[in-house]
């Protein structure tokens, strides 16, 4: 059962991003002047007769029409409304020596940054693996995972249109010779966008804030630089994947604003797990988890002394990143 509700509240490019065959919609039925940013219900309310008289329908009965087709349309593709993915809980599993972990159940909501951090060979990549599998007591660690508190359907498991996670890795090593707007195009179809130009425009001029330098539409992707390809995997995932859970092997910092990166993904209602030794990283989470000899040892909650020496760090890491800026065009460092 969908809830109307609920869409009536949702703002326009929320709702595209969920339904995306209401852009279909939208353009078909002549809806011009959608603004993004507003509801749907309030786009609907400050349409004057002119428009509506263009559009051939009478205020109270466009919402219903609407309702009516997000239901067809959810019916006719298979939409199931529980896909959405408002918490994982990770329920205790054991350590390499097989001893109990020290805590019983961590839950982490929609819009948290969970930071995973520990000595090598501790078992943060095993952790990331357990979520990705959702571990059901199968794993090494004998961890279990659940979603929006309830054991999950397998089909997280199986199903390749229904990914659970997206990863993030550190290098992006583009083969093919395409555009970024082909590129992207290519992955709006796989991902079943049906109208992705605006969704491109935004991917695209996203990565252009996280990048240092910008690129356009037509570069080849073979020729963006590291720190481009990042920002543009990065605002890809933020913006075009449906997978709820993005899992981090660490930012790397060259070339790309790794602040702004995590709070595009956050903005996009992602749970963010990201293993990281950097503590500007890791000060930035919400929470973080510690891991020894394959076990969670300890889960650290933020405090507010600790959002201070955040603080800090963004004022060393600013002058770093000045000084870096200055080495690359060759500037006499002492002028900085
Ligand atoms: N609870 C556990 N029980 C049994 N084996 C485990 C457990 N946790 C991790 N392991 C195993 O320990 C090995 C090292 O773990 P993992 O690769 O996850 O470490 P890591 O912290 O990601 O290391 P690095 O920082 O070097 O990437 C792996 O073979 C993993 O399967």
């Amino acid at each position: 059962m969908i809830k109307f509700d609920k869409i009536k509240k949702m703002k326009i490019d929320e709702l595209l991003k969920k339904y995306s065959f209401m852009s279909n919609y939208f353009e078909t039925n002549n809806f011009e002047n959608l603004d993004y940013k507003s509801t749907l219900e309030e786009n609907i309310n400050k349409l004057d007769n002119e428009e509506l008289e263009e559009l051939g329908v009478k205020k109270d009965d466009i919402l219903l029409k609407i309702e009516e087709y997000i239901k067809q349309m959810i019916e006719f593709l298979g939409i199931k409304e529980d896909d959405d993915v408002n918490s994982i809980s990770i329920i205790a599993g054991t350590n390499k020596f097989g001893n109990e972990e020290k805590y019983e159940e961590l839950k982490i909501k929609k819009g948290e940054i969970i930071c995973i951090v520990g000595p090598t060979g501790s078992g943060k990549s095993r952790l990331l693996a357990d979520i990705e599998w959702v571990a059901d007591r199968d794993t090494p660690t004998n961890r279990k995972i659940l979603i929006n508190g309830k054991n999950p359907d397998k089909k997280w498991r199986f199903s390749s249109s229904n990914r659970l996670v997206a990863q993030l890795s550190q290098n992006m090593n583009f083969i093919m010779d395409l555009s970024v707007e082909d590129f992207l195009q290519l992955h709006a179809k796989s991902r079943l966008v049906e109208n992705p130009k605006e969704l491109i425009e935004k991917i695209i001029n996203s990565a252009n804030d996280l990048a240092g330098e910008k690129f356009e539409r037509e570069t080849q992707i073979t020729d963006l630089s590291g720190g481009q390809s990042r920002a543009l995997m990065i605002a890809d995932t933020a913006i075009l994947s449906k997978s709820p859970i993005v899992l981090i092997d660490e930012i790397e910092n060259a070339g790309v604003d790794r602040k702004r990166a995590l709070e595009l993904l956050i903005g996009e209602e992602k749970v963010v797990l990201m293993a990281t030794h950097d503590p500007m990283l890791a000060l930035l989470g919400n929470k973080r988890i510690v891991i020894n000899n394959g076990g969670i040892e300890k889960i650290i909650e933020t405090t507010e002394e600790e959002k201070e020496i955040l603080k800090e760090l963004e004022v060393i890491d600013k002058r770093m990143q000045g000084l870096r800026n200055g080495l690359r065009y060759g500037e006499n460092l002492s002028n900085i």
